[in-house]
């Protein structure tokens, strides 16, 4: 089955054509490409349509489109078939996932304008994530107060943990459903998850993806106290939302949010981007070691996303503040122009055989779990 994958982050859609038919280790991709969103809504509509046309015209009609949603709240634990009522529960949830959502309702628009009646189906971040028990998602606050939806840690970035998981195991021989370890998924945004048994038990970002680790532009966790001291010096909500999701992260501390333009700074010594880079290591070793605890052990730490994946200086720094923990990068493996050392899936061992726990870097391939959901739910995974 030929599926198209829309892809829709905070300032840019990625797309993928696959094919869900091809080769042992997963499907083929016939195309792919990716634009920045531009500010304005119209803009916005007038680039997806061009997007689905220019694959219409190079590769003829999808057999299907698979959408990845950020944040599916209490309602989808699984993929489904989109429809008017699935676009607007979609919606609904944008203003927990004001970066995403809307993007991806925009995008089941466009294509059912364009090619009514092609199957189109939701494959959800949060769904992977259902399995945290209370004790871990539930904030301690009343339930409810003010708000739409209930209130508790939903997190995000499941489907690309899953899958790393899933590739972990086989790089790790392990049997089904019995990996434990500790995903750090860190691209623009990044979240870090405990997985037990191959489910689950907690994250970093919460109700909403802000929550967590220092990302790109968005802070991570912090004192709630200081949303409510910005509001009382006059900031509005929206003033609020502009700072902690567009302003705050790698990009307040070093000037920008580019990985790639921190570690040169990092080389040359320049104060905010060391601060940066130790920052946002030592959060998410904070996190790594915690995880540890909850899932009663890793078999792997693993690193993901477009910085996890790229940057030896983010591994490098992070695994330095576990090393009274007993891990232990291995220096060659980890640089970034060992990438070739990876198996035929891309995987890679970055720590010695000494170390308390395997490091490794696993590719984030959200555009091939959302294509084998959407063919699967179709049924022509087969095919
Ligand atoms: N070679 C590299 N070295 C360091 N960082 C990199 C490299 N390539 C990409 N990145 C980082 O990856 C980030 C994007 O990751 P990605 O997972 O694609 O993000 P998202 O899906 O959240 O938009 C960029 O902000 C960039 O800093
Ligand atoms: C949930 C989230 O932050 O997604 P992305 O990293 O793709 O922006
Ligand atoms: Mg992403």
């Amino acid at each position: 089955m030929r599926v198209l994958v829309l892809n829709p982050g905070s300032s840019s859609l990625k797309y993928h054509l696959r094919d869900t038919a091809c080769t042992p280790t997963g499907n083929a991709v016939l195309h792919s490409g990716q634009l920045e969103w531009a500010d304005d809504q119209e803009d916005r509509g007038g680039s997806l349509r061009r997007v689905l046309q220019e694959v219409e015209r190079d590769f003829g009609r999808p057999d299907a489109i698979g959408h990845r949603v950020v944040h599916g709240g209490e309602s989808y634990t699984s993929p489904v078939s989109v429809t008017n009522d699935v676009i607007a529960m979609i919606r609904s949830l944008g203003t927990l996932a004001p970066l995403h959502n809307a993007s991806s309702a925009d995008c089941m628009e466009a294509a059912a304008d364009l090619w009514p009646g092609l199957p189109q189906v939701a494959v959800f971040d949060t769904s992977f994530h259902r399995s945290i028990p209370d004790f871990a998602s539930r904030y301690a606050v009343p339930e409810n107060a003010y708000m739409a939806h209930p209130i508790r840690r939903y997190g995000f970035h499941g489907i690309s943990v899953e899958l790393a998981c899933r590739d972990a195991k086989g790089f790790l021989a392990k049997q089904t459903g019995s990996l434990n370890a500790v995903v750090a998924h860190i691209g623009n945004g990044a979240s870090v998850t405990a997985v037990k048994a191959g489910r689950s038990v907690d994250t970093s970002m919460g109700m909403t993806p802000l929550e967590g680790l220092v990302m790109g532009t968005r802070c991570g966790d912090l004192d709630p106290a200081l949303v409510l001291l910005m509001l009382g010096e006059g900031a509005t909500a929206s003033d609020v939302d502009d700072i902690l999701n567009h302003r705050s992260g790698l990009l307040s501390l070093a000037g920008t949010a580019d990985m790639r333009t921190i570690a040169a700074g990092f080389h040359r010594g320049d104060p905010g981007a060391v601060l940066a880079v130790q920052a946002s290591s030592y959060r998410l070793a904070k996190y790594i070691a915690a995880y540890a605890m909850a899932v009663g052990g890793p078999d792997a730490v693993i690193f993901t996303g477009g910085i996890g994946e790229n940057s030896a200086l983010y591994r490098a720094a992070t695994l330095e503040w576990l090393r009274p923990l007993g891990y232990a990068l291995d220096e060659d493996a980890n640089r970034d122009e060992d990438a070739n050392q990876s198996d035929r899936t891309g995987i890679r061992t970055v720590s010695t055989t000494a170390s308390a726990v395997p490091v490794l870097v696993v590719p984030s391939d959200e555009e091939r779990a959302i294509a084998e959901s959407t063919a699967s739910l179709l049924g022509s995974d087969k095919k």
